[in-house]
Order: structure tokens, then C-alpha cells, then sequence
């Protein structure tokens, strides 16, 4: 089998959610390519942090796992926790027909105030499923065996809807060649190792050990990459206020080339102009911070909009494959 799924963006592009019908209900899902957990919003959540998300009734077709629990924690702090189910989901007319589902019986702040987010669709290895006492298969590897090719895709879009496509790759979808890298799966991440950056034709050191995670928002660099691209925008401060590096809104943000597989890559500078810092609307909030006690470079949705990537498990050695979209 294989199918599409639109992947819609929240106000600033800040997630990707798509349809999913999880025991034929529909609930709008954020794919994570950076965790291995499928869990939603559910009947068990206590009303006080369910308010205004679908929920998933597990009574209508769910199996329940006895004793089975699960407890997820995410690198912005955010997290919950659960029990688990087993029942259909169907992601752009893929079946999975028996996919564990972790209902939610709790959710942190970040999670109940996105009334748009019904819960996260891990794309990771299963290898850091939290399920207990048994680690359950992410979608992907639930229905991966039945796929035409063993294989994702993601077109993540600035301000409109893109695709998340299983089983099949869409050529219309990218520019010019695919460039394969290979994935290190030891961290049950998408891990891969990224090389030299620049700005203004200007060095900005190597980039090196990244993963492509489609649920992290922003580009996450290492410290010296970072200081070197902002060095490059007049005004540019990294404020402890507002968390991170911020310049004057109407500055000459510059393009973001990165080196993958001895291809350049480039993230227009507008991705990186990303947000309004404060409600004057003066300063503006950067698409690229660093990557500092995180361990090792993410590549977020800022990076991810550029790109057409191809998530590959059709040989035994799990790749990444990138093109320009
Ligand atoms: C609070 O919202 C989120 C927190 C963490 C992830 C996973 N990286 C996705 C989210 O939508």
C-alpha cells in the first residue's frame, strides 16, 4: 500500500499537524520524526486539559493492553503520560490495523493550550518507544512491511499545507537529485552527520552531528555556527529575555547554506526571520539558535521547509535522503 497526508501549519509555522483516523476517528496529529511514541488526546484525559482537542474514545474499537502504561518527556519539557490501546489507524488511506494507540490520562501546559494539536505521531525508531512493559512499533514500522517501498517523505511548506507521503516518492515534489546520507540509529533518532556552513559566502564553521526532526520547530546549531551567522545581521543580540537571538525585524536576514552529502542546501533568510520577539513588533525572534545542552544539532521545521527529504528503511541500512524542493 501507499497514500498522502497534508501536513497543515499552525500559526507561524510552529507544527505540522495531519489528519489520522485512529479507530475511526479523526484527529489532527503532529508527525515527529524526533520521537516514537503515538499518543492522543483521549476520553481518559481529565476535562480540565482536554478542552477544545478531538479525543479518541477508545470504548468504540479499542483493545485495551492490560498493565501496558506509557510516559513521554520532550525536549522543551513538555511530556505525558497514559495507557495503551490497540486499534486502526489510517494515515492518507495507509492502514495499520491493529497500531498501538497511548491514550492520554495526562498532558502538560504546552500540550493543553494547543487546542489545534490532538496528539503526536512518532516517525523515530521504535527503539525509544516509552511503552512498558513491552516497546510498541511506531506507525511507520507497524505498517512498513506492507509499503510498495520501505520509505517516507516529507515536504513541510512555509505558511501552507505540504505532504507527508508513505511508501512512494513523488519526483514533482523536488528540484534537481536526491543526496543519500547515512543515518546512525544508536540514539533511536534520524541522526546523520551535516558539514560546512555558510552566510554572505562567509564561513560559518562545520556543522556536523544533526537529526532531522519534523517536531522541533526551529534549527537548532552549534554555538559557534550560531554566533558566526548572527555576527552577519547589525543588531543582533542573544537575550536571555526573550530567550535566544533576536534582531530588529526590518534587518537584512541573511540566506543559510549547509552542506549534506558535499551538496549546498540553502534556508532562505526569510525562514529565519521567524517570529515578532515582543508585541511591538520591533525586534524579531531567530529561526537558528544554538544548540546548547541539547547534546547535538536539530534541524527543525525552519530547515525542513526548505526541503523535500526522504526517509529511507528499503535496505538495512536506514538513510537520508535530501533534494531542494
Ligand atoms: C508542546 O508541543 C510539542 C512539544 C514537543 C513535541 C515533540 N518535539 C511536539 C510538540 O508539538
Amino acid at each position: 500500500q501507499s497514500g498522502s497526508v497534508a501536513a497543515n501549519p499552525e500559526q507561524y509555522d510552529e507544527s505540522y499537524l495531519c489528519p489520522v483516523q485512529v479507530g475511526g476517528q479523526t484527529l489532527n496529529l503532529d508527525f515527529d520524526t524526533g520521537s516514537a511514541d503515538l499518543w492522543v488526546f483521549s476520553t481518559l484525559t481529565p476535562a480540565t486539559q482536554s478542552t477544545g482537542h478531538a479525543k479518541y474514545n477508545p470504548k468504540t474499537s479499542g483493545k485495551a493492553k492490560s498493565g501496558y502504561t506509557w510516559n513521554i518527556s520532550y525536549g522543551d519539557n513538555s511530556g505525558a503520560s497514559g495507557t495503551v490501546y490497540a486499534d486502526k489507524v489510517v494515515v492518507g488511506g495507509v492502514t495499520a490495523t491493529s497500531q498501538a494507540v497511548e491514550a492520554a490520562t495526562s498532558v502538560s501546559t504546552q500540550f493543553m493550550q494547543d487546542t489545534d494539536n490532538d496528539g503526536l505521531l512518532g516517525l523515530a525508531f521504535s527503539t525509544i518507544n516509552t511503552v512498558q512493559p513491552q516497546q510498541q512499533t511506531t506507525f511507520f514500522d507497524t505498517v512498513k512491511g506492507t509499503l510498495a517501498k520501505k520509505l517516507f517523505t516529507v515536504d513541510l511548506k512555509a505558511g501552507t499545507a505540504g505532504t507527508y507521503d508513505f511508501g512512494y516518492i513523488d519526483s514533482s515534489k523536488y528540484a534537481g537529485t536526491i543526496t543519500y546520507v547515512p543515518v546512525k540509529t544508536t540514539n533511536g533518532f534520524w541522526e546523520f552527520t551535516a558539514g560546512a556552513a555558510t552566510a554572505n559566502n562567509r564561513s560559518l564553521g562545520s556543522v556536523g552531528d544533526a537529526i532531522a526532526d519534523t517536531g522541533t520547530t526551529l534549527m537548532y546549531l552549534p554555538t559557534a555556527v550560531t554566533s558566526a551567522y548572527y555576527a552577519q545581521i547589525s543588531g543582533a543580540t542573544n537575550s536571555a529575555a526573550a530567550g535566544g537571538y533576536i534582531f530588529p525585524c526590518d534587518a537584512d536576514v541573511p540566506d543559510f547554506h549547509i552542506t549534506i552529502g558535499g551538496k549546498s542546501f540553502t534556508v532562505p533568510g526569510e525562514y529565519i526571520n521567524f517570529t515578532p520577539a515582543d508585541n511591538s513588533g520591533e525586534q524579531c525572534f531567530g529561526g537558528i539558535q544554538p544548540n546548547t545542552g541539547i547534546g547535538f544539532t536539530i534541524l527543525g521545521d525552519v530547515f525542513l521547509k526548505a526541503m523535500f527529504v526522504v526517509f529511507d528503511q528499503t535496505t538495512s541500512a536506514p538513510r537520508l535522503g535530501f533534494a531542494a524542493q
